[in-house]
């Protein structure tokens, strides 16, 4: 290591006195200015991590749905998925190292991870359309010059684009070629296989209005275009050319409010679409003729592309084990659809992607989403191998055609990690199949009336939680609290659990009318107000 180069370099990225920073659920995220030494000793950090597994690692500029003047940073691990968790602790711990310790906390970083400096390194980088994002980019660059590795900038991309690009760079190009034009082809060629077997999609069921957020997925949807067949009529809404990224838009607005973004003209049953800031989450919603709005959440699309892969799993008879995971944040209602009208086992973990993709790994088939429409399916090797096999060899058209339909899905979807070009094209294709219109999606199940509060507290690690964050552990008295509370309603279940991404603590209550919702959720926000510090004015009714 280059003792001067690294002294010279951290200078020109300084730490801002006093601050301290946490490789939370979604790496790290806050003001943009507060991120230039971040992103910096990151770049150091990715160098690192690819030296100790000896692979390209990725690294993505993005502050997801976060509003437009913050920025966030992220590692990506050679198969594409989130960092491990091992190494969270390290880039927390190389983030708010004083520079004149820049060096030392580098070698026991190296020590304690086996890291061999001396070995090669890669990385690959990409960036959403952050104005701040270029410069905070420049920067990842000048810590992995200084640590010595190469790099490819893939400048704009969607995180799970990126996602994809470390794990065919990985895979020797198995899982794909690592390109733009690699991932679009991949996409869209599995689409269109998929679409060729439908024929009941009449022109109107063709349309789809995509709110993009005014993020990266409108710059990325428009290169897609031209590899669609003109059967697809797509149109992009909040494209960033004329206002702020996320803002009073996109999925995690949508799903938030429960209401249809700004800048998207919505008539009664119009299919349409928001995506989050950097494409990785997608929520589905239409306007009734009575001009009722309705969502489809993360977990109806869940419903959704389980009964279509139940179906196909059946006709292939080859005992594939399948399983759905979702958080506590998972409307009842889909869980009990799941359960007990599809029979599909359902896990519930703990919040945050990583914790669903580490579970959906132990099935054959795993169908993973979180509520705000983070998700994506798991194929087993052995599943793959087998359906791709039965796609060659099976004498039987029924059996066959099943197995080439799911080997289209494999392909269509992206395994990495959740992504909303990718669940679009795969929600697209099995309504296509079906013959399902948007209403009739919606009708599988009616969504138990929620709401999502948030309390500030002095210190939410006060809240410590267990079950899949189901039950609070600690302040005292806060669960026997909330146990009384829900025990006054019908339908009714309620938790708290403190953010990984915001300081706040999260309140989700749910309830047979929405007026029984609301009155929950205020009523355990007030006991979390009371029994966990809160902080400010109590919270009112809503
Ligand atoms: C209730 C909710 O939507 N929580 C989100 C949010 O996490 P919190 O830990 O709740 O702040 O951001 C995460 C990262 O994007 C996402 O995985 C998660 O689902
Ligand atoms: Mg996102």
């Amino acid at each position: 290591m280059d003792a001067e180069a690294l002294r010279k370099y951290s200078a020109l990225h300084p730490k801002p006195a006093g601050l301290t920073l946490q490789y939370g659920t979604a790496g790290f995220r806050t003001k943009a200015e507060q991120l230039d030494h971040i992103v910096f000793r990151m770049g150091l950090l990715a160098i690192l991590r690819s030296k100790a597994v000896t692979a390209t690692i990725g690294i993505m500029v993005t502050a997801s749905h976060n509003p437009e003047e913050d920025n966030g940073v992220k590692l990506v691990d050679p198969l594409g998925e989130m960092l491990h968790p091992s190494w969270e602790e390290y880039a927390t711990q190389l983030a708010n190292a004083e520079e004149r310790e820049l060096q030392k906390v580098i070698m026991e970083i190296c020590q304690k991870a086996a890291v061999n400096l001396h070995k090669d390194a890669s990385v690959f980088i990409g960036r959403d359309t952050r104005p701040s994002s270029e410069k905070l980019s420049q920067s990842v660059i000048d810590g992995i010059q200084v640590l010595g590795g190469q790099y490819h900038d893939y400048g704009l991309v969607t995180t799970p684009q990126l996602h994809y690009m470390v794990c065919c760079q990985n895979t020797q190009g198995q899982y794909g070629k690592a390109t733009l034009e690699g991932y679009y082809e991949k996409l869209s060629k599995a689409f269109m296989e998929l679409i060729k077997q439908s024929h009941c999609s009449g022109e109107s069921q063709r349309h789809l209005k995509i709110d993009c957020a005014n993020g990266i997925g409108a710059l990325k949807l428009s290169e897609m275009k031209p590899y669609f067949p003109q059967e697809v009529l797509i149109h992009i809404y909040n494209d960033g050319t004329k206002e702020k990224l996320n803002h009073l838009c996109g999925a995690d607005f949508v799903k938030v409010h429960q209401k249809p973004p700004g800048g998207l003209d919505m008539k009664p049953n119009e299919r349409c679409c928001s995506f989050d800031g950097d494409a990785d989450r997608i929520v589905y919603y239409y306007k009734d003729t009575a001009g009722h709005f309705h969502l489809i959440d993360g977990d109806k699309i869940a419903t959704l592309i389980s009964i279509f892969l139940k179906e196909l799993l059946a006709k292939v008879k080859q005992n594939f084990k399948m399983a759905v995971v979702q958080t506590a944040y998972a409307n009842g209602n889909s869980t009990r659809y799941l359960q007990e009208t599809l029979k599909v086992p359902v896990h519930c973990v703990k919040t945050g992607v990583k914790h669903l993709h580490h579970k959906a790994q132990e099935f054959d088939v795993g169908v993973y989403f979180e509520a705000n429409g983070h998700g994506t399916v798991l194929f087993s090797k052995a599943a793959e191998t087998k359906i791709r096999q039965l796609v060659k060899e099976e004498k039987d058209d029924e059996k066959r055609e099943a197995a080439m339909m799911l080997e289209n899905m494999i392909d269509l979807i992206n395994q990495t990690v959740g992504d909303a070009v990718s669940d679009m094209l795969v929600i697209e294709a099995i309504l296509a199949l079906k013959g399902l219109t948007v209403q009739q999606w919606d009708a599988l199940y009616a969504d138990l009336p929620n709401r999502l509060l948030k309390v500030q507290v002095a210190d939410r690690r006060v809240i410590d939680t267990t079950d899949a964050e189901r039950r609070a552990l600690t302040p005292p008295g806060l669960q026997e609290k909330i146990d009384a509370l829900v025990k006054k309603y019908r339908l009714s279940r309620a938790f708290v659990r403190p953010s990984g991404t915001e300081d706040v603590v999260r309140i989700y209550a749910e309830a047979d009318t929405q007026e029984n919702a609301d009155a929950l959720a205020h009523e355990v926000s007030l006991a979390v107000f009371h029994l966990a510090g809160g902080k400010g004015a109590p919270p009112q009714p809503i």
